[in-house]
């Protein structure tokens, strides 16, 4: 298979309307069925279409982060299957290739698997190709409906639960990466609680976390308040202690790429010390996630597999919006002696016992144990939880 993705450098002429402009969709042009989505390495610069015709292209679009963040990962995955049956891939081979694409985030191995299964189902029950590909493809859009209904129930239960947590209103909320309707079918998780809380009139400022070394927080985040109109700050990762000891940071609202068994929680690099920062601070931590995030298969948080990304991130800025930006080594700006090692893990652990509270669709935990999550998920267990077969995890 050629990566036929293609750059369709149309600069998107959203400017003046908010979000939620589409992160990605599905379009059947005469020449065969693509995913679009927005190349999320060029924003806030240039608003740029990249159109998947196949699955590797599409792989490439989740490893260089052009389409990123857990619940979006599940729906690509989910797509990405549709896409290699509607075009008469190897659905098999097509699955294995996206659900490996990047490690942590539990919902691309579910979105993925889900599809294939919807796909093997059909040709199992006699389907003829075309049909099983038109099965696959309402999968993915079931998905799609599902995620954002799901990021409508949160942004409920996270308003109400700030209203019970700090009573008074008027917040001052601490974020970090990007959590809207870029990485979501719908308004998303943590941002999709900063939304409601702002559409309500209580949000007094919303800090934004940079979030080296990808500034999903400086280019993705703030591009979303922005254009929601919210009072928003940005701050380097390091300036948030400084920001919890002024007394300036009322709550912490952050997204999830796999929850485990007992409640731990991996999350974009610098979660973590946001969580100790927050104990010690006194502040609500709160993790905001749809069920699909959820993993009862992985027992806890060590066992969860962080995914290392290359040390050039780190040794070298790259030029926002440049085509392939930072994708090389060698393609940024140098910002350390040539041959230093970078230590770059994408995302760390939060063990449960710091986590104030975990905003599902289905309610809050609070607080979090390993029993209620297991609570939550009995009555209709994620398909998350269940074992992929040939997932290989
Ligand atoms: C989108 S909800 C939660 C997470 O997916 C988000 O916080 C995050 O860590 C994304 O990481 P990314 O490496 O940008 O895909």
């Amino acid at each position: 298979m050629v990566d036929q993705s293609e750059d369709r450098s149309t600069v998107l002429a959203h400017d003046d309307v908010p979000l939620p402009v589409p992160a990605l969709r599905w379009e059947e042009p005469p020449e065969g069925p693509v995913l679009v989505l927005i190349d999320q390495t060029r924003l806030p610069a240039e608003e740029v279409e990249l159109v998947c015709t196949d699955v590797p292209a599409l792989v490439e679009a989740i490893r260089s982060l052009a389409v990123r963040g857990a619940p979006l990962l599940g729906l690509a995955g989910a797509y990405g299957v549709a896409l290699a049956a509607a075009r008469g891939y190897d659905v098999t081979d097509a699955a294995e290739q996206l659900a490996h694409a990047r490690p942590t985030a539990a919902n691309l191995a579910h979105g993925v698997r889900r599809a294939e299964r919807a796909f093997r189902a059909a040709v199992d029950g006699g389907a003829e190709y075309e049909e099983a590909a038109a099965v696959t493809l309402a999968e993915a859009r079931a998905l799609h409906r599902e995620d954002a209904e799901a990021s409508e129930r949160m942004a409920g239960h996270g308003l109400a639960l700030l209203g019970e947590l700090l009573p008074g209103g008027g917040y001052r909320v601490l974020t970090h990466c990007n959590t809207g309707t870029l990485v979501s079918g719908g308004g998303g998780t943590a941002f999709g609680v900063v939304r409601a809380v702002h559409r309500a009139g209580e949000l007094r400022r919303l800090w934004v976390d940079e979030t080296r070394p990808l500034l999903q927080g400086a280019r993705l985040t703030a591009y979303e308040a922005a254009r929601e109109g919210m009072a928003y700050t940005l701050l380097t990762d390091s300036a948030a202690g400084s920001l919890f000891a002024a007394g300036e940071v009322d709550a912490v609202l952050v997204g999830a790429d796999r929850i485990a068994a007992d409640g731990s929680v991996a999350n974009k690099v610098g979660t973590y010390p946001l969580a100790v920062l927050a104990r010690y601070h006194h502040v609500p931590f709160v993790v905001v996630a749809p069920l699909t995030t959820v993993d009862l298969t992985t027992a806890d948080g060590g066992s969860i597999e962080l995914e290392q990304r290359p040390g050039h991130e780190v040794t070298e800025f790259a030029a926002p919006s440049a085509p392939g930006a930072g994708a090389e080594a060698g393609s940024g700006i140098p910002v350390a002696p040539l041959g230093a090692q970078a230590y770059n893990p994408a995302f760390d652990v939060t063990p449960a016992e710091l986590i104030t509270a975990v905003v599902t669709e289905r309610g809050v935990i609070s607080p979090v144990t390993g029993d209620a999550l297991a609570e939550l998920c009995a009555a209709a267990p994620p398909p998350s939880g269940e074992p992929l077969p040939g997932d290989g995890r």
